[in-house]
């Protein structure tokens, strides 16, 4: 801060001290708990469990608080009532008849809460406590929570309180904000490392909890982009993001949260494309049950928009010779009958073929009935409200990477060769690679989307490149295989070669250079990823503990090749400990058989003093404060 602005808000020599005291006790604070999650994939409701039940630590804490006070069930069920209280307070109260009774859980449960409260806000100082409370509770509250019980006038007091919650009829509502408040303080900080969107149901409501979080930042994933990309007039975008959701049946999302209509694309769907076996969506069999006519209406939607996505990205790869990407225009390749394609000089059969539209001189020209849909669908999707909504706190909260308390968070890889030399991508003569690389995708994507009017400019088309570019750094492979995957059987030419980070991210010495790259000491820092799912049996833990990969499948799609749930990464005073979900089934199970999807924890690192506040980036910036109120302080 200025010195006059200081002088201005300090103005004598008390405030100046208090100030200084003040800091001075949070710097002494043991560091708050930062939670880590990426790769969520539209899970809306895994994703509001791990939330609720703050990665397991609820109910960590409420074991060593009531140990021998509360037996495992009664904790489990006081657990389930901090994570969904609204509706475990309705099947609770079900089970009272008598007013008496309810009445003597009210005061336990709030005696309990208060105590679950009290243990979780000693990290913190009382102004932020009091920001985490209810407004209309605040005073109660605070008067129940740091009160002094022990005279006999004071104890009336107190329980003339309670009285008054339960008479006034405020004991549930007095219930869910303590426990909504006793959820947002056990974890302090959330970081999401990309991939919110594709592949599940409920993007659009992760997005909308997001937003009403009190403490996040998002690292971008390369889906995330799709959906950046869309909002920004991006038509490679549109297409991939159209192809995404028509292949996972989740074309609701587009049409009914985001109000864009999709008539013109089926019509022109079902003008030019039949049932093929091969654009059947994947159906998540527990929840999707759609009729013949919609799973038709879908296969072909999802024909129309893959041979629009090929058709641009082939006018894409001409525009744009910098991307080095002309082994990725393929319809030019197809035979005359458009039964085989010849790659890399090896001829493939071509199965679930649908190139109607697709012009043999000039295949990479979308006949005037696509161009009119996917001009259409583009103003739509720039036009969109609540995707604005949702697009403008991506980029508002929302970056490349993010450095933060010595640790490197990025989505997918930052690319190198297979020496480790950072590898990078050529745009008007000049090399941009490492740090500068993430540096100038993150300008361009800024710049393309406050200008959403243009849809070929650099800007634009570098957002593509993020999505399937071979030097992305949120992508980590040389090709995307989509087209093959469609239309060839031969599963050796779906391989997607990874950049060599993935080899070599084992090492310690090369986290280690790519740490010094971002200007992280090498020697305490980490780096973590999502996008990659762990296989089962592999370590999420890389590097001799400088490598954390947190993909650990959320995404239903993946989870039989994770054989979990999914990861959180916790990161609290005491170090960083990996927690590994269970698969999540549905929250009114959840809510019913109090089924917990934590099942084990693992230490990464463990602090040998506790971590305090002075050892964080916010410690940093609160020791800059204290000096510059003390220089105040001597000119005084
Ligand atoms: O599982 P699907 O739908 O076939 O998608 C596979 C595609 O997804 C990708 O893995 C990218 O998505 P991720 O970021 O989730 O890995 C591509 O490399 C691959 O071609
Ligand atoms: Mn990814």
């Amino acid at each position: 801060m200025e010195k006059e602005l200081l002088q201005e808000k300090y103005p004598t020599k008390e405030a100046v001290t208090t100030e200084i005291i003040n800091l001075k006790a949070i710097l002494s604070l043991p560091k708050s708990t930062e939670a880590f999650m990426s790769d969520i994939h539209g899970e809306f409701t895994a994703f509001d469990h791990v939330l609720r039940n703050a990665s397991g630590n609820i109910k960590q804490k409420i074991e060593e608080l009531f140990n021998g006070q509360m037996t495992p069930k009664t904790q489990k069920i006081f657990a389930f009532l901090v994570y969904y209280p609204s509706e475990r307070l309705k099947i609770i109260k079900s089970t009272f008849n008598n007013s008496d009774d309810l009445k003597q859980w009210y005061l336990n449960t709030f005696d309990d809460l208060l105590e679950l409260l009290k243990y979780c806000a000693t990290k913190y100082t009382r102004s932020k406590v009091r920001k985490a409370l209810a407004p209309e509770f605040v005073y109660i509250t605070e008067e129940l929570l740091y009160g002094d019980f022990t005279t006999e006038d004071k104890h009336k007091y107190y329980a003339q309180i309670t009285d008054d919650i339960i008479n006034l009829n405020s004991a549930d509502q007095f219930i869910i904000t303590l426990c909504h408040t006793i959820q947002r303080l056990v974890v302090d900080h959330l970081h999401m490392l990309g991939d919110i969107y594709d592949r599940g149901p409920a993007p659009d409501k992760i997005m909308d909890r997001l937003m009403r979080h009190h403490s996040v930042d998002l690292q971008w994933g390369n889906h995330d982009i799709l959906w950046l990309g869309a909002a920004a007039g991006s038509q490679l975008c549109i297409a991939n993001l159209l192809r995404i959701c028509a292949r996972y049946d989740n074309l609701s999302i587009v049409e009914d949260s985001y109000g864009i209509n999709l008539r013109h694309l089926s019509l022109l769907a079902e003008k030019y494309y039949q049932a093929n076996p091969g654009f059947a969506p994947k159906l998540n069999h527990q929840t999707d049950k759609p009729s013949k006519a919609e799973l038709d209406q879908i296969t072909k939607i999802h024909q129309a928009i893959a041979i629009i996505q090929f058709k641009l990205e082939g006018q894409a790869i001409d525009r744009r010779p910098e991307f080095k990407m002309t082994h990725r225009k393929l319809l030019d390749k197809l035979n005359k009958e458009r039964t085989a394609i010849t790659l890399n000089g090896k001829t493939y059969p071509i199965v679930n073929g649908c190139f109607q539209t697709v012009d043999p001189k000039n295949p990479y020209q979308l006949c005037p009935e696509e161009q009119e849909v996917i001009d259409q669908l583009t103003n739509a999707f720039v036009n969109s409200e609540k995707l604005h909504k949702h697009m403008d706190f991506f980029m508002k909260k929302g970056s490349m990477y993010l450095v933060y308390n010595n640790n490197l968070l990025v989505h997918g890889c930052v690319p190198v060769d297979k020496d480790g030399n950072l590898e990078g991508l050529t745009l008007n003569g000049q090399l941009y690679k490492g740090r500068a690389l993430f540096d100038l995708l993150e300008h361009n994507l800024r710049e393309s989307y406050i200008y959403s009017k243009q849809n070929d400019d650099l800007a634009t088309d570098l957002l593509w490149y993020l999505w399937t570019g071979p030097v992305s750094p949120l992508f980590g492979k040389r090709v995307m295989s989509t087209f093959e995957r469609y239309f060839i059987e031969d599963k050796t030419a779906h391989f997607e070669e990874p950049n060599s980070y993935y080899t070599l991210r084992h090492e310690a010495w090369f986290i280690e250079k790519m740490l010094q790259e971002f200007g992280i000491d090498p020697k305490v820092g980490h780096i973590i990823n999502g996008h990659t799912p762990v296989k089962k049996g592999r370590s999420p833990i890389m590097a001799e503990g400088k490598m954390l990969v947190i993909d650990g499948g959320f995404s239903k799609a993946y989870q039989k090749t994770t054989g979990i749930g999914g990861y959180t990464l916790l990161y609290n005073s005491y170090g960083l400990q990996l927690v590994t979900h269970q698969p999540f089934t549905t929250r009114a199970n959840a809510i019913a058989q109090l089924t917990d999807i934590v099942s084990t924890k693992r230490i990464v690192e463990q602090e040998l003093a506790r971590k305090t506040v002075a050892e964080t980036d916010i410690g940093t910036k609160l020791k800059r404060q204290v000096k510059q109120l003390k220089e105040l302080l001597d000119d005084m």
